[in-house]
């Protein structure tokens, strides 16, 4: 029965019951329930939190109201309501497929499913054609909850949505951007993709939010900005064109950033209203990494002050996808919510062991400088003996490729300007191929190949004539004279050897102007990874040192990677570490937002 539950996370509200998950004296727990403030008297803090609950209710309400008005005729799901809760769905969620927060190129290509999500191979293989291309567990069916939003996007609200790691608020973004690129296909420039730092945005094939906006640091005030973007032609097109402005990662962005566009937008577009009018689509979960604090206080995005009037409707998604074991899901919302119970706290120490991975792929280690990540991974590639090591040099272009600009964005793409391979080299995939091979894949190269005697994967014809499959032994490269030799990679979860050949990245403007481009092998070294860079990848085998984690949020982003217990080793853990971040939020009432998540999905009623 249990292992049919379905891993929830998260509450829209602060309306939460304990008495199935009590939280023991000793726990980190600083916010009170609800459910004990009737019976005593209040302090300044709860009474704090009860106003704003209070207010939370009549928004929970009005957002109800739009979500009732949608027919539920419309939610593309077998188990469709017109119930204005959002109910979890009636069957169990499908197997979930390892993709990380990325918009690779080839995903723009896919024809339009409706309301699923494929990835799409682009990448040559050995799979002889005889083995069917399962094409299931590729398919992400859009959750109820995840609809629903996707929805009220094309109805053309303004909304935010958060949700804990892993319930697949980058899998919905991507649907979303998929969904409004269609429907506005026909207005150029109508759909900003941004994202508040530049990996974010290079993650989802956008721009940053202070390039899409034009104003360079942005350090100056609303009125001086918008003077500014007024000269620059381009700039100014861009906010006059726009209709929908996304921002992902919206947890790193400034408050007074997010006022200075909203006042910029009313005076660019001369409309009244915040942003002048653009519709809004925001996502990001505020308990993973803060804005960058340049000395002062932090100010997130929630606490501007046209947020509230900028932003009608806030969901938080419940639904985690990328745990399936609910007593993880649990361990990591108890973090999240810094409210680590006794036997948590002692889980989590257990899992400081040594995990032997016999198949000989160990796992990523996440550190918070790029330096140790860097050193990690160079001194196990010269662990490496007696294999011919093989430089892939990345192809970059671009508008403003050459100019410091372009060399900080091109710094951000997960490909590197230099790619060092060797066999036995253990690597990630960057780009998704198809269901089983997709970005945050894990491998190890086993020879190098020119790929002539490779077949296309998934077979270009079901029953054309077979092509000769490669069946070189791990280790044996072959060199044809004059030609590039790519790497195979065997991958650890399909144990497929797939010949891996150059893909290109770009960020682009949304006019279509290519900013910048890099055409390289998908592939990382894959034994050390940064934290920051691992934001929004779903990783099977984790290894974080918590000594080591000193920014707020980094320890909850690194942890809540893994996708089970079994894959996970945390090297001194502290449960202090993990409560920086949330104090920070508690203080600003965040999370009446987005509540308590268990693995039961409690909502707000
Ligand atoms: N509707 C769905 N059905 C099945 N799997 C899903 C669904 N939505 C997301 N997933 C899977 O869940 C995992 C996590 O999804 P995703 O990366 O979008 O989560 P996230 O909320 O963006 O996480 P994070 O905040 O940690 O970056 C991925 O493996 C993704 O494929």
């Amino acid at each position: 029965m249990s292992q049919q539950k379905q891993v929830m996370s998260g509450l829209r509200s602060i309306k939460r019951d304990f008495s199935s998950n009590p939280v023991p004296s000793s726990s980190q727990d600083s916010t009170p329930s609800s459910s004990q403030s009737g019976t005593r008297t209040l302090s300044g803090m709860e009474k704090r939190l009860r106003d704003i609950q209070a207010a939370l209710d009549e928004r929970a309400a009005c957002t109800e109201k739009v979500l009732a008005s949608y027919p539920s005729s419309q939610s593309g799901l077998s188990s469709s309501s017109s119930n204005s809760t959002l109910k979890r769905p009636a069957t169990t969620h499908p197997e979930p497929a390892n993709k990380r927060r990325q918009l690779p190129s080839s995903w723009n290509r896919d024809p339009p499913t409706a309301h699923t999500t494929q990835s799409r191979n682009t990448i040559g293989t050995v799979t002889p054609k005889t083995s069917s291309v399962p094409t299931k567990p590729g398919l992400v069916a859009l959750s109820q909850e995840q609809t629903h939003i996707l929805r009220l996007v094309e109805q053309g609200n303004s909304v935010f949505y958060t949700g804990s790691a892993g319930t697949g608020k980058s899998v919905l973004l991507r649907e979303i951007i998929k969904t409004l690129k269609k429907r506005y296909s026909k207005v150029p420039d109508a759909i900003a993709v941004t994202a508040s730092t530049g990996i974010a945005a290079c993650n989802i094939g956008g721009v940053t939010i202070h390039s899409f906006a034009g104003i360079g640091l942005g350090i100056e005030d609303a009125e001086h900005l918008a003077t500014k973007v007024k000269k620059n032609k381009k700039a100014m097109a861009r906010w006059l064109r726009t209709k929908v402005l996304i921002i992902d990662e919206v947890s790193m962005v400034d408050g007074e950033l997010f006022d200075k566009l909203a006042r910029m937008g009313s005076f660019l577009r001369r409309h009244v209203e915040p942003f002048g009018g653009i519709q809004l689509v925001v996502t990001g979960d505020f308990f993973q990494l803060p804005p960058v604090n340049k000395g002062g206080q932090v100010k997130f995005a929630f606490e501007a002050e046209y947020w509230k009037q900028a932003i009608k409707n806030t969901f938080n998604l419940t639904q985690v996808f990328r745990q399936r074991d609910p007593e993880f899901v649990d361990m990591l919302n108890e973090m999240r919510f810094g409210r680590l119970t006794q036997k948590s706290i002692m889980k989590f120490k257990r899992l400081e062991r040594e995990i032997d991975y016999e198949d000989g792929v160990s796992a990523t280690e996440l550190f918070p400088r790029r330096e140790d990540v860097e050193n990690s991974n160079r001194l196990r590639m010269s662990g490496i003996q007696g294999s011919h090591e093989h430089i892939y040099t990345a192809s970059d272009g671009g508008v403003l490729y050459g100019t410091d600009q372009g060399t900080k964005m091109l710094a951000n793409f997960m490909a590197p300007q230099q790619l060092k391979l060797k066999v036995g080299a253990q690597v990630m995939l960057i780009k998704n191929m198809d269901e089983f091979h997709v970005n945050g894949s894990m491998g190890t190269v086993v020879q190098f190949s020119d790929g002539t005697d490779w077949t296309a994967y998934p077979p270009p014809e079901e029953d054309g004539p077979k092509k000769p499959t490669s069946k070189g032994p791990a280790g044996n490269e072959k060199k044809p004279a004059g030609g590039m030799v790519w790497p195979v990679v065997e991958f650890l979860t399909s144990r497929r050897r797939i010949l891996i050949q150059p893909e290109v990245w770009k960020v682009e403007l949304p006019n279509g102007e290519i900013q910048v481009s890099r055409t390289q092998v998908p592939l990382i070294l894959s034994w050390a990874m940064s934290i920051h860079k691992s934001q929004g990848q779903t990783l099977e085998r984790v290894k974080v040192n918590l000594a080591k984690v000193f920014e707020k949020g980094q320890a909850y982003v690194a942890l809540s990677r893994a996708t089970s217990l079994e894959g996970l080793q945390v090297l001194h853990f502290d449960p202090a570490k993990v409560r920086a971040l949330l104090s920070y939020i508690i203080s600003r009432s965040f999370i009446l937002f987005t509540g308590q998540g268990t693995s039961q999905g409690r909502r707000m009623e």
